[in-house]
């Protein structure tokens, strides 16, 4: 096990000076939870510093303590040597050179990305008037620094989701700041990407920034980060060189046992082998104003048919006419031989075609709701109706109760509690288990895992081969290339909007194969 390097022992840093950023005995309560228990660790100049743990284990809550959104009960910051006042405002954060891009992003969403990154630096002016272009040239800047190649003229929310993280990463950037937080940026990035926008972060390591990058995607760490930080409930679990820690201990440090279980699992066989089980999701020559090249696939039933490629690839845009919230501009997608109306989610849900969303906050969870309301669809999976159509609400309860256990959503036992205080995990699990419980037709996935640990991951694993074997045909659209190949019975590559390549089960898929895919270059005839 490798020494643990948090403050007493500074050895290993980038540049041997003092810490950019200490925490010291941090905690916080909400409530008679205790979510900060003692927290103490340093970060240096030119370092980046992975924040590692499991759903729940308070790594936001730290976060947002340094941003000054919460406070701390007791406990220090001290910022290049000097105390942050506890209490402090999230101006006070600013003033201090310390940037964030959280997991919401904070975006102005109806606005220009120059805009956004425009209101962050201040408008540059010539004669006292506002210089439209050169705002622009410095937005531009900041986009590529960080591997963004659309416009600065686009609306944000025209972006798609792994967009607007870089729009997001650029505005920090923009700022010049000292210290720089990453909460969850990777989540929906496809890992050529994320090797980009490595690249840019790397480099701008030398230059003194410190990071501190949140995230659960561990096989992006060997390449990037300097030293790791895992918190496990509220307390520092390690402090370490990540080259001095082997997978296995990582993953012990976060789950906090033996990390066998989590690890990979064989993938079960397909269930379904009849013609109908082959036939029973079938998309035929489906085009939209977003993917206007015609793509046709078929899954059966009990598959699991994994799509992934590069943000801007077309997997985002399918994910979303599949899922019923654009129309198509032709071609049709059947289920059990009968035309589904897509464009419509209300008449997918009634041919029972369930769908995790790839934007959690936007379109999958209700946040000022409690997990029971966010998981109403599943009534019935769990018999909280009467045959007669009344509530049962004792038995909506246990219900509650129930699915939070299968699909290990924390807190179980407290089912009004509003979604928004959970969790980003675990507000992807509510969502999870929401598509999943009811044992659909098809299930369209994308990104199902996003922020969800590695320990839970693997539970969410089951539960969707599980729905498989109970014959759902499910479609995993997924950024992950790791999740893909592990967990796909088949795989399409899109590029450029089309597929361009197709892998099954007699292929020896890995998240190499996909990713060198991916660049077009195994185009199918
Ligand atoms: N505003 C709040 N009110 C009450 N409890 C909260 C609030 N924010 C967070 N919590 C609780 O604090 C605990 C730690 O949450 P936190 O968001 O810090 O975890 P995390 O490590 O960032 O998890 P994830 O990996 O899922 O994002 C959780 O149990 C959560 O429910």
């Amino acid at each position: 096990m490798a020494a643990d390097m948090s403050v007493v022992n500074k050895e290993g840093s980038p540049s041997g000076e003092a810490p950019a950023l200490s925490f010291v005995d941090l905690t916080k309560s909400f409530g008679s939870a205790r979510v900060l228990r003692g927290v103490s660790f340093d970060v240096m100049p030119g370092e980046i510093h992975a924040l590692l743990g499991a759903n729940g284990a308070g790594k936001s809550t730290l976060i947002k303590i340094l941003a000054g959104i919460h406070h701390q009960d007791s406990g220090r910051i001290l910022v290049h040597g000097d105390e942050l006042e506890p209490g402090h405002d999230p101006g006070a954060a600013k003033d201090v050179g310390i940037a964030f891009v959280h997991q919401d992003l904070g975006l102005v969403e109806d606005i220009s990305v120059a805009d956004n990154v425009g209101l962050q630096i201040g408008f540059e002016k010539t004669f006292g008037l506002i210089s439209v272009r050169d705002t622009s040239r410095r937005v531009a800047r900041a986009l590529e620094t960080v591997g963004a190649t659309f416009s600065p003229d686009r609306l944000v929310n025209s972006l798609s989701r792994d967009e607007q993280v870089l729009c997001a990463l650029a505005r920090a950037l923009a700022l010049e700041p000292k210290i720089v937080v990453l909460d969850e940026v990777s989540a929906s990035l496809p890992a050529p990407e994320m090797q980009r926008l490595a690249t840019s972060l790397r480099s701008m390591r030398r230059t003194g920034v410190a990071f501190i990058y949140v995230t659960h995607r561990l096989d992006e760490l060997e390449s990037l980060v300097d030293r790791v930080t895992v918190l496990r409930d509220g307390v520092r679990s390690v402090t370490a060189q990540v080259a001095e820690l082997t997978h296995t201990e990582l993953v012990r440090h976060i789950v906090g046992s033996e990390p066998e279980a989590v690890l990979a699992q064989p993938l079960p066989q397909v269930a379904g082998s009849s013609a109908a089980d082959a036939a029973h999701f079938v998309v035929d020559e489906l085009t939209t104003a977003d993917l206007p090249m015609p793509i046709s696939f078929e899954v059966r039933a009990g598959e699991v048919l994994g799509v992934c490629g590069l943000v801007g690839s077309g997997t985002r845009e399918l994910a979303q006419v599949l899922a019923g919230n654009h129309r198509p501009t032709g071609g049709a997608a059947m289920l059990k031989g009968r035309p589904l109306t897509l464009g419509r989610p209300e008449s997918l849900i009634k041919r029972r075609v369930a769908v995790v969303p790839g934007d959690r906050q936007r379109e999958g969870i209700i946040t000022g709701l409690g997990i029971r309301e966010n998981l109403l669809p599943t009534r019935r999976a769990f018999g909280a109706w009467t045959k007669a159509g009344f509530l049962r609400p004792r038995r909506e309860t246990a219900a509650v109760a129930e699915i939070s256990e299968v699909f290990a959503v924390t807190p179980r036992d407290r089912p009004d509690r509003v979604v928004s205080e959970l969790s980003g995990g675990n507000q992807q699990k509510v969502i999870f288990a929401r598509a999943l419980a009811d044992r659909p037709d098809v299930a369209i996935l994308e990104d199902p895992t996003a922020g969800v640990d590695i320990g839970s991951r693997a539970v969410l694993y089951r539960l969707m081969h599980q729905a498989a074997r109970a014959g759902t045909a499910v479609v995993l659209v997924s950024t992950d290339f790791e999740e893909v190949a592990a967990q796909s019975h088949r795989v399409l590559v899109m590029s450029h909007g089309r597929v361009v390549a197709e892998f099954g089960a007699e292929d020896q898929l890995n998240a190499d194969v996909l990713a060198e895919a991916s660049y077009g270059g195994h185009v199918v005839s």
